[in-house]
């Protein structure tokens, strides 16, 4: 068990339940030619709540992108827990876990991996296909209208390769947004662009995640960047430690 759990953001009257709940989450990996499997993960807890924003920096190769990929469901950890709204994701079936992944988690990342000749509102409406029911029937409005939100309300036909890098990456966000998650995961969501389009997407990150109430977790290795999170975290040799970055 961890002995130190960190919480982000303010506190409010009334506490919201966390919206993710690590605790003493630990990810070993073999390695070829060692014997002893390498600790990328050593009993990280961390608990985020609605409306909050954390930043997590470290060095390359220290484990944030493996960290992600735990909190976004996508690899289990070896020991530790995973609650999302209360619900404990690691023993979960695949199947489960890959439904929850779908509705509750939104992914922005810096390879956008986006298809060049579709449309936003492709792109954007893409998530829909899964939903059913009447958000399916209503892609294209949806989407339409999550792209308005990202001011990209003149921009809906446009294809991929038409945009420019920071118009593309907010149809990364508006394509994360469009299931309304309660979480939001983003990998350096600004590494390829410009520090002034950086700037404007993350402040739409940030305000879309604070005023819907959104929990957002930031990697990055841009401690600027970080600091505009409530809270910062460092992860080094496996261990989460409280920021800020010098
Ligand atoms: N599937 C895997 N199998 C074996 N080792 C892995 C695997 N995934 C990651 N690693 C190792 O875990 C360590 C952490 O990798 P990770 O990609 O999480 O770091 P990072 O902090 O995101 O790095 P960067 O900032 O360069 O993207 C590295 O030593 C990496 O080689």
């Amino acid at each position: 068990m961890a002995d130190d759990v960190r919480v982000a953001g303010p506190p409010p009257a009334v506490e919201a339940e966390p919206v993710l709940e690590v605790t003493g989450v630990t990810k070993r990996f073999k390695v070829r030619r060692r014997k002893e499997p390498l600790t990328v993960l050593d009993e990280v807890s961390l608990t985020v709540r609605p409306g909050a924003s954390v930043a997590i920096v470290g060095l390359s190769g220290a484990g944030k992108s493996t960290l992600l990929n735990v909190l976004g469901l996508l690899e289990r950890p070896d020991a530790g827990t995973v609650r999302m709204y209360g619900k404990e994701t690691t023993t979960m079936r695949e199947r489960d876990r890959a439904q929850l992944r779908g509705e509750a988690i939104g992914f922005v990342f810096q390879q956008l991996n986006l298809l060049q000749r579709r449309s936003a509102r492709q792109q954007v409406a893409a998530p829909l296909m899964y939903a059913g029911g009447e958000r399916l029937r209503r892609r294209y409005d949806l989407a339409d209208e999550a792209l308005r939100r990202v001011g990209l309300g003149e921009r809906l036909h446009a294809t991929q390769s038409s945009l420019s890098g920071g118009e593309q990456q907010r149809v990364a966000i508006a394509r994360a947004l469009i299931r309304e998650p309660r979480l939001i995961l983003a990998d350096e969501p600004t590494g390829a662009l410009d520090p002034v389009t950086a700037g404007q997407v993350m402040d739409l990150l940030f305000t879309r995640a604070r005023e819907e109430d959104r929990a957002l977790v930031l990697v990055t290795h841009d401690h600027a960047l970080a600091r505009r999170a409530d809270a910062v975290y460092v992860l080094d040799k496996g261990r989460l430690t409280e920021g800020p970055p010098s």
